[in-house]
């Protein structure tokens, strides 16, 4: 799938909000890619996954244990990429604000890719790659449906982006007037 084809998957499930959003790195946009919208309807989720785990194929040589989402944006991908992947599904979610895999053991050295639902600054990426570190995995790989940065997160592991989409994102500090008059809203789950 090309970038315009998951655009247009978002476009269609109405999944592209516009107005003022703080994201869960604290930047503020004016666009959110709402994708439980997308994520709302199996086969357009099937779709987007089947791409993205062929894209991962392709990328990682040698064999992947589990497929970790990073909870709450990253179950839904994550399971239905592992789907295609053949490898378990498994989650880090919070616990006093830090990824932890709670309710999982997996061997020291156990070969992981993370799959995301969207990226910005990979923030939260870094944060599942420390935690599963912490307990001897091995992150080889972390993929994503889209990559809001275009290319410029660096999380320190290859990022696979199913597709590239660069929206603005101003420190709260730096708005342009037009989105400093809009009320803002925090739609993750960071902090919640
Ligand atoms: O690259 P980043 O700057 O970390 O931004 C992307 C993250 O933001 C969203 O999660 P959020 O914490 O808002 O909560 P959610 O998973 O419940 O949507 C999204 O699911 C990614 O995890
Ligand atoms: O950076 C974020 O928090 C973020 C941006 C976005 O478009 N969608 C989302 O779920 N999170
Ligand atoms: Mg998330």
């Amino acid at each position: 799938m090309n970038t315009d084809e998951v655009l247009g998957v978002f476009r269609e499930a109405g999944a592209i909000l516009e107005g003022h959003f703080i994201l869960t790195s604290g930047l503020r946009s004016p666009v959110f890619l709402q994708k439980a919208r997308v994520f709302m309807h199996a086969d357009k989720t099937e779709r987007l996954c089947k791409a993205l785990a062929e894209k991962i194929r392709a990328a990682v040589s040698g064999g992947i244990d589990y497929v970790v989402g990073p909870a709450i944006g990253g179950l839904i991908p994550a399971y239905e990429t592992s789907r295609h992947l053949g490898a378990p599904a498994i989650w880090v979610e919070r616990e006093g604000g830090e990824f932890r895999l709670r309710r999982f053991e997996i061997a020291r050295g156990s070969r992981v890719v993370i799959v995301e639902d969207i990226v910005t600054t990979g923030l939260s990426i870094r944060e599942t790659i420390d935690c599963l570190r912490a307990l001897g995995a091995e992150v080889v790989a972390a993929a994503c449906i889209i990559d809001r940065s275009a290319g410029k997160t660096d999380v320190g592991v290859p990022l696979i982006a199913l597709a590239e989409y660069e929206v603005p994102a101003y420190p709260a500090d730096r708005l342009p007037p037009e989105l400093a008059a809009i009320p803002p809203v925090k739609p993750g789950s960071r902090n919640i």
